[in-house]
């Protein structure tokens, strides 16, 4: 092809997704759905989407015709069709919606015509020591009545599951549904959990040690990569990401052994690492977090991730390796010497099954080595770019301080618009604690 016709067909191409992009997303004479009442959730690491299949179940067993789905897919179609909107919300990062209702919030919102003829009731999940609390939910409210839409009731915001709100949100749904009897929150039972084995994953490391557990739960069900272990013990319950596949009876955690600055130790994390000896019970049942898991179709995966973040990314490249697809795995921890977790059984996995880069903050071999995940990731923006455009998906596991320090680092190297499209996707998720 001659210059010009290049710079013809790049003008057209230009056109297009211009027009793609600037189309109206809300038109009324759209086709519409069928249902009169939409469920809906925006959720991080399953919560919200639990309770919202709990209302979505109670509706539908009152007769309604009901449908459900995430936040992120609705279409303004589906909202200007349906009559009523049950919204279940939680808030993430600082004060953000939920990866996955990003693009909803920033591309979707903005441009609503007035929904006069909507009536909705909103349930929020947050978390009160954080500074914004409850704020997507809160912004949802306030677009919702700006837009003229009418409140059942008044809207419910969670602060740490509190199970007074709980039983004003099942109230709520019972008095809409007309049923007396609701079915019980979408939970597994608790089950006996046997501690089978323990192995400190970093004897030496100037950072608190953290154990490999191994635990036998016979009838724990199921649970796919991505998903969560809750333990309770002594009036204490904790979620952990679960690091290994569910095709076994066994479940495998990566714990820190927890002390806070006056010596004290955490209370699960003290049981778990110190007190209960191997053959101890406790009581264990599986979350589902599927909006960790991967992808259904196979593509290679990055996965990112600092200290025990290892256990949830673990789980999902047993599951990559599984299908035969190559994942590119950044690992961040304190000390080259010390803390090589997993060492024996990562270092013996081929680079077509794993691309393994590990970094350590106190790693003092030369000024210029990187410390932290999201400055190795800073230093391959070719090799990001080229495993993104062969369909890669993204997955970030560990503190808060490192999800955001990548997620700033992918919107610089990616760019914005693609990291909320990929999140749109599923393509971009973090399990950040
Ligand atoms: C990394 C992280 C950031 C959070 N940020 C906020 C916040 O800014 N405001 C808030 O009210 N809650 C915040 N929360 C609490 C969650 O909203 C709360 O745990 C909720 O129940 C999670 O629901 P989900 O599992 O549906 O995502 C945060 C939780 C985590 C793990």
């Amino acid at each position: 092809m001659g210059d010009t016709a290049w710079a013809v067909a790049a003008s057209l191409l230009w056109l297009a997704a211009s027009c793609y992009w600037l189309r109206p997303l809300w038109r009324r004479d759209q086709p519409t759905g069928e249902y009169q009442i939409l469920v809906v959730w925006a959720s991080q690491t399953g919560q919200a989407q639990r309770l919202a299949n709990q209302a979505l179940h109670a509706l539908q067993a009152a007769g309604h015709a009901a449908a459900g789905l995430p936040l992120g897919q609705v279409t303004p179609a589906q909202l200007l069709a349906c009559r009523q909107l049950w919204l279940v919300a939680s808030t993430y990062g600082d004060g953000q919606a939920p990866d996955s209702a990003q693009t909803f919030e920033h591309r979707l919102m903005p441009q609503a015509p007035v929904l006069p003829e909507l009536s909705f009731a909103l349930l929020g999940l947050g978390d009160s020591q954080y500074p914004h609390f409850c704020a997507f939910a809160k912004r949802l409210e306030s677009w919702l009545r700006d837009r003229g839409a009418q409140p059942l009731q008044d809207s419910i915001y969670l602060d740490n599951q509190d199970p007074d709100g709980l039983v004003r949100w099942r109230a709520s749904l019972a008095q809409h549904t007309g049923l007396h009897a609701l079915p019980e929150a979408d939970e597994q039972p608790w089950q006996p959990a046997t501690l089978l084995s323990r192995s400190a994953l970093n004897p030496g490391s100037p950072g608190l040690t953290a154990y490999h557990l191994s635990l036998q739960a016979d009838a724990l069900g199921p649970w796919q990569a991505g998903d969560l272990l809750e333990l309770q013990h002594a009036d204490q319950r904790r979620l952990y990401s679960i690091a290994n596949l569910g095709a076994g009876k066994q479940v495998e955690l990566l714990v820190r052994h927890v002390m806070k600055e006056d010596g004290s130790q955490g209370l699960m994390s003290g049981w778990l690492c110190q007190q209960a000896a191997p053959g101890e019970q406790i009581e264990a049942r599986v979350h589902h977090n599927p909006s960790f898991a991967l992808p259904d179709s196979p593509a290679p995966s990055i996965l990112i991730g600092s200290g025990t973040g290892l256990a949830g990314l673990r789980a999902l490249l047993q599951e990559q390796l599984q299908r035969g697809q190559p994942s590119w795995l950044l690992f961040g921890e304190r000390s080259p010497e010390h803390d090589r977790w997993l060492a024996s059984e990562l270092d013996q996995l081929t680079p077509q099954q794993v691309l393994l880069q590990r970094c350590f903050s106190r790693d003092n071999s030369s000024a210029d080595t990187p410390r932290y995940v999201q400055e190795l990731l800073r230093e391959q923006p070719e090799r990001l770019q080229e495993w993104v455009s062969r369909g890669a998906s993204i997955r970030v596991c560990g503190s808060m301080a490192t999800g955001q320090a990548v997620d700033s680092i992918l919107q610089g190297l990616l760019g914005a618009a693609t990291i909320k499209q990929m999140a749109a996707d599923g393509r971009y998720r973090r399990d950040i604690y």
